[in-house]
């Protein structure tokens, strides 16, 4: 068995029924991934439903309790933490208070008992890569939020690592500099060529990073597939919930065609995307395809309870004849308790069986 760390990249990483187990809770169950060379992963889903297992999982920091994973043709699940040697970011940043930059990002390399020469070539690389050539000498408190967050992306990716690992890494940062991070994460990832994968509880941040993403939710996988998928057919309605569908109405299903369900319900007249067998169903839109004003044949009729002015358009929430509340856009203004009409196009509305029907 090899006892240093990994060395190169690999073809495939594959997560066969990765399986985590803590006293009475199953914080990941059986989860299925195989990774390609290269590849950006997102694992996105709410608090709680396993992600940070998984990357824990991944990088040796935690034991599985059932399952294995593979890279290329080598069991690596059994292997410690640095004999996997996987780059790790970490939401915290992790870094040493009291050594500088340099430092800071040579140290990996140090404990490899890289030669000095080679280490001050490829911390210079890497800081370079990570635009922080003027910061060398500076200790990680000298720095801004964003700045700190480089060096622990330059310290985990110096080693080259086949693998590196992110746990919501932008989420200590303001609004501005996360979207500017995102943009710096992907260029960095691209020039590494190496594989990415990205723990957040953030739908923009992954659909915008990732070549696929992962939702989770109670440690089982719902779907894999590129952002432009998930976002356009989400396959159930947690999946749905996690894309941005804000308004899922339930409603009495009144006819079924290829592919396309037609529903009813006070004041509401929908057909959507989706079979079911059930008498009842959930019909999901987004906020930004629920439109007051108009016209077509895909009705929802609301009291208006609220609007917000949000620069070119208003964002209103309103309820149903029967109480459901609904969440809409409007390009004029709008005032309470108005009673307005909502359209939205079939494909836009995604119909799934109600939960425990
Ligand atoms: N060391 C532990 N002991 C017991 N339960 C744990 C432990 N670590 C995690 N869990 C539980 O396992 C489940 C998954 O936790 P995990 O941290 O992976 O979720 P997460 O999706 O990363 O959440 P967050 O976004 O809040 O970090 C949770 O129910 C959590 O309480």
């Amino acid at each position: 068995m090899a006892t240093g760390p990994i060395d190169g990249n690999f073809d495939t990483l594959k997560l066969d029924k990765v399986t985590r187990r803590f006293a009475g809770i199953t914080a990941l169950d059986g989860l299925d991934l195989t990774i390609k060379r290269g590849e950006f992963i997102a694992l996105l889903g709410p608090s709680g439903c396993g992600k940070s297992t998984a990357l824990n999982c991944l990088a040796g920091l935690l034991p599985l309790t059932g399952g294995a994973i593979w890279l290329d043709d080598q069991r690596i699940d059994v292997l410690r933490p640095e004999q996997r040697g996987f780059g790790m970011v970490f939401q915290s940043y992790a870094l040493f208070p009291h050594m500088t930059v340099r430092k800071n990002i040579g140290f990996g390399l140090m404990m490899r008992k890289v030669a000095k020469a080679e280490i001050d070539r490829r911390v210079t690389d890497a800081l370079k890569m990570v635009r922080l050539e003027a910061h060398a000498e500076k200790l990680p408190g000298q720095l801004s939020g964003g700045q700190q967050q480089r060096v622990a992306i330059a310290r985990a990716i110096v080693v080259q690592p086949p693998l590196v690992l992110m746990d919501e890494p932008l989420s200590n940062l303001d609004a501005k500099l996360r979207l500017e991070m995102r943009v710096e994460i992907r260029r960095i990832h691209r020039e590494l060529g190496r594989s990415t994968i990205y723990v957040t509880h953030d739908q923009d941040e992954a659909l915008s990073l990732a070549d696929r993403i992962v939702v989770l939710h109670d440690g089982r996988v719902q779907q894999v597939g590129p952002p432009e998928d998930l976002y356009a057919r989400p396959s159930n309605l947690e999946v749905a919930r996690f894309m941005g569908y804000q308004n899922s109405l339930s409603l009495g299903v009144v006819g079924n065609g290829t592919g396309e369900t037609k529903l009813a319900g006070p004041g509401v007249t929908l057909q959507g995307v989706g079979k079911v067998n059930t008498p009842r169903a959930i019909a999901s839109i987004r906020p930004e395809d629920l439109v007051a004003g108009a016209e077509g044949d895909n009705i929802v009729e609301a009291r208006v309870t609220g609007a917000e002015y949000a620069g070119r358009e208003f964002v209103g929430t309103a309820v149903t004849q029967d109480g459901q509340p609904v969440i809409f856009r409007s390009l004029r203004r709008i005032s309470q308790d108005e009673v307005v009409r909502l359209s939205v196009p079939t494909e836009r509305v995604r119909v799934f069986a109600e939960p425990g029907a």
